[in-house]
């Protein structure tokens, strides 16, 4: 990373690197939060590579539970990519390695004897573009349940008396309310969710991830391909949601970020957590120059 020397106004010296950040040694009291109550997630000394470049440095965090985090930081900052270290979506990846380790309720998802189709329906995901199935609104709520086994509505369970239909009309009720969307659908549930608006296609992804009974959502901008109608109702279900489940939110847009969650974490170039707190601190009044410099827009 090349730099310039530059004299602060109070008189001290620094380096300006070429992304506008000001080199400023990262302190791992800044990112020390400390919380009530449990941590669902909890991260430790986490590296993530792709190849030979590192995208994600030494990382360490407690995530509570039923609340929301935002992860926040410029473009190309490991966002993305430690949201997905969180369910190991990264392994989908040829050349993501990770080193470290990311315990949920107490037991690492890097060890040994994770079942990840297990731990991707407990922690579910929610990715920037809406991406329903080109299926009814029902069946995009009833596949995960289905594919799990969890419903069974096939002709079999039919004349062996086992059939599910009922529960599965309640499941596709009880999660379209979650997701504030049954007013809007009720009526036409057969219908391809591909006539939905962007924004309706967004809370049934939503929904589709409740379907499974996760403990914890992780989302990537989910909102950031909407428009603001689209985008408010997206965050109030966000902020509704984290009553029973853990949120973790990967947003660019700060305001987004002030105003739906509980902590902040900002990431900085190269993947460093540089600074963890109360939104409000993060926000008013953080540790970090660097942080402060972001908040204010001086860079990113
Ligand atoms: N699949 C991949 N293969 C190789 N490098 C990748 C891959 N995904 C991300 N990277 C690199 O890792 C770094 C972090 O990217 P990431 O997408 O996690 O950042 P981000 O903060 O989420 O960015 P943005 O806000 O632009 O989405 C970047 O340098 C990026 O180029």
């Amino acid at each position: 990373m090349s730099s310039n020397r530059q004299i602060d106004t109070d008189g001290t010296d620094s380096q300006l690197t070429t992304s506008g950040e000001t080199d400023e040694a990262v302190e791992d009291a800044w990112s020390d939060y400390q919380f009530e109550g449990e941590a669902k997630l909890s991260v430790e000394d986490l590296d993530v590579y792709y190849g030979d470049e590192q995208a994600i440095q030494s990382v360490s965090m407690d995530i509570p539970e039923e609340s929301v985090t935002a992860l926040i930081g410029p473009s190309g900052c490991g966002k993305s990519t430690f949201l997905r270290s969180l369910n190991r979506m990264n392994d989908r990846i040829g050349s993501a390695r990770v080193a470290g380790t990311v315990e949920f309720d107490g037991e690492n998802i890097y060890g040994g004897r994770t079942n990840l189709v297990e731990l991707r329906k407990r922690i579910g995901m929610v990715f920037q573009a809406p991406n329903p199935f080109p299926k009814s609104i029902r069946d995009n709520i009833s596949y995960g349940p289905r594919k799990h086994g969890d419903l069974d509505t096939s002709l079999l369970a039919r004349l062996l008396g086992r059939d599910d239909t009922d529960d599965e009309d309640a499941l596709v009720e009880r999660c379209l309310k979650q997701a504030a969307l049954w007013d809007e659908v009720n009526e036409r549930l057969d219908d391809n969710a591909l006539g939905l608006s962007g924004g309706q296609q967004q809370r049934l992804c939503i929904a589709r991830c409740l379907a499974v009974d996760p403990d914890v959502i992780l989302m990537d901008e989910p909102a950031s391909a909407l428009d603001p109608i689209a985008t408010a109702k997206i965050e109030d279900l966000i902020e509704q949601l984290a009553a029973d489940y853990t949120v973790v939110v990967v947003t660019h847009n700060m305001q987004q970020a002030a105003r739906i969650s509980d902590q902040t974490a900002v990431f900085l170039t190269g993947g460093e957590l540089v600074e963890y707190d109360r939104t409000e601190k993060i926000f008013e009044d953080p540790e970090s120059q660097r942080v402060d410099d972001y908040i204010t827009g001086k860079f990113g």
